[in-house]
């Protein structure tokens, strides 16, 4: 009779292909139990959104039936997001493990396009997820996540007042637009930044969150460099368009980041390739094409993913239904499942090794 040591053993050599360590080793094997020609475990993976959880699953059932009389491999699967590293100079904030800022160079690249659509991504997956519209020029994401008009609602907590944030699709959202006054010129507004940041993080009732997806102005102005100083991010992701004009703001805000000892988790290209609506078989590269995989070899961070430019997704964001749940098997939908599950794997190599 087989012993769930002997289960172990031949499980050690199977790797986690992201974090390139024994699954065992990082205690992602759990619950072993051998019963006659059946073995079954638990494996934890470091994110519901896990785009290798199949080929990992494959990986330890074929270990496990290298043993004799072994006919059944039950494998459940569960995930635990790891807490980021702690952070010199930075308070936590408590329950949230991830804090990932999406960033942009320059305006109107669909860097809230992405933002919303990664928390959902992330949430559909099964991942609890927050957003935090730091946006002080544009602070679109209400109206992209279904919550215009939106407020969130104050509280007297033990600690005093807290905020709860709206909810929707999963996702729980607060916004500076919900705070300030969109008749007040944003020179105004880039003082009031740090403390309403500090607001926004430690005084709302997030809960318990795997990722908190921070949806930051574009550019690296005063106002970007405070909100990035003030955030305890585990890392960045930066959006960009193929145009040159557009990568080279993408590379300023990159260094930015770097200068401030965070992570840049990776380059999420859009706009890059354009799909007519009545030919969806034909593809047309507007602005060029290959500028974020140069951009991303030459600064040596991954290229995330790239994402056409497709009708359905700004309408999707005009309705208030993010392309991910409102056309799943389009295009861009598919690019951004993707990019949110490269993401997470990003994020969980920067928190684990
Ligand atoms: N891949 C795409 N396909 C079609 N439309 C897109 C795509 N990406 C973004 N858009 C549209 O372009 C507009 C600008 O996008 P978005 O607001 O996400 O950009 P942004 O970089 O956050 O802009 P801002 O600088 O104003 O915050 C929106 O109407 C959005 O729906």
């Amino acid at each position: 009779m087989l012993d769930t040591q002997t289960v172990l053993n031949v499980l050690r050599p199977v790797q986690d292909p992201e974090l390139q360590k024994s699954l065992v080793e990082l205690n992602m094997i759990r619950n072993v139990r051998v019963d006659g020609s059946k073995v079954s475990f638990t494996l934890v993976l470091t994110t519901p959104a896990c785009p290798l959880r199949e080929f990992i699953v494959e990986d330890c059932q074929k270990a496990v039936k290298q043993l004799p009389g072994i006919e059944t491999v039950d494998v459940d699967v569960t995930a635990e997001t790891p807490q980021q590293k702690s952070l010199p100079d930075r308070q936590s904030v408590p329950g949230i493990r991830n804090i990932i800022a999406v960033s942009s160079g320059k305006g109107g690249v669909g860097k809230s396009s992405v933002a919303v659509n990664l928390a959902v991504a992330l949430a559909q997956a099964g991942s609890r997820v927050g957003l935090l519209d730091a946006d002080i020029y544009g602070p679109n994401a209400p109206g992209m996540l279904g919550l215009d008009g939106a407020k969130v609602t104050v509280r007297n907590g033990a600690q005093g007042e807290v905020l709860e944030p709206a909810f929707n699709y999963g996702v729980k959202l607060v916004s500076m637009g919900f705070l300030i006054d969109p008749d007040q010129p944003v020179i105004w507004r880039g003082p009031m930044l740090n403390g309403i940041i500090r607001q926004f993080l430690y005084q709302v009732e997030w809960g318990e969150l795997d990722y908190l997806i921070v949806d930051m102005p574009p550019g690296t102005g005063d106002a970007q460099l405070t909100l990035a100083q003030a955030v305890p991010m585990s890392g960045a992701v930066i959006v960009t368009t193929p145009q040159s004009v557009a990568l080279a703001d993408a590379r300023r805000g990159l260094m930015m980041f770097r200068q401030l000892g965070a992570q840049v988790l990776g380059i999420v290209e859009n706009m890059s390739y354009f799909i007519p609506p009545d030919q969806p078989d034909r593809q047309y590269d507007l602005f060029g094409s290959g500028g974020g995989e140069k951009t991303a070899r030459e600064l040596d961070v991954p290229l995330l993913g790239c994402i056409p430019l497709e009708i359905a997704l700004r309408e999707g964001g005009d309705r208030g239904t993010p392309i991910v749940l409102a056309d799943p098997d389009s295009a861009s939908a598919q690019a951004l499942t993707e990019i949110a599950g490269r993401v997470a794997a990003r994020v969980s190599v920067v928190a684990l090794t």
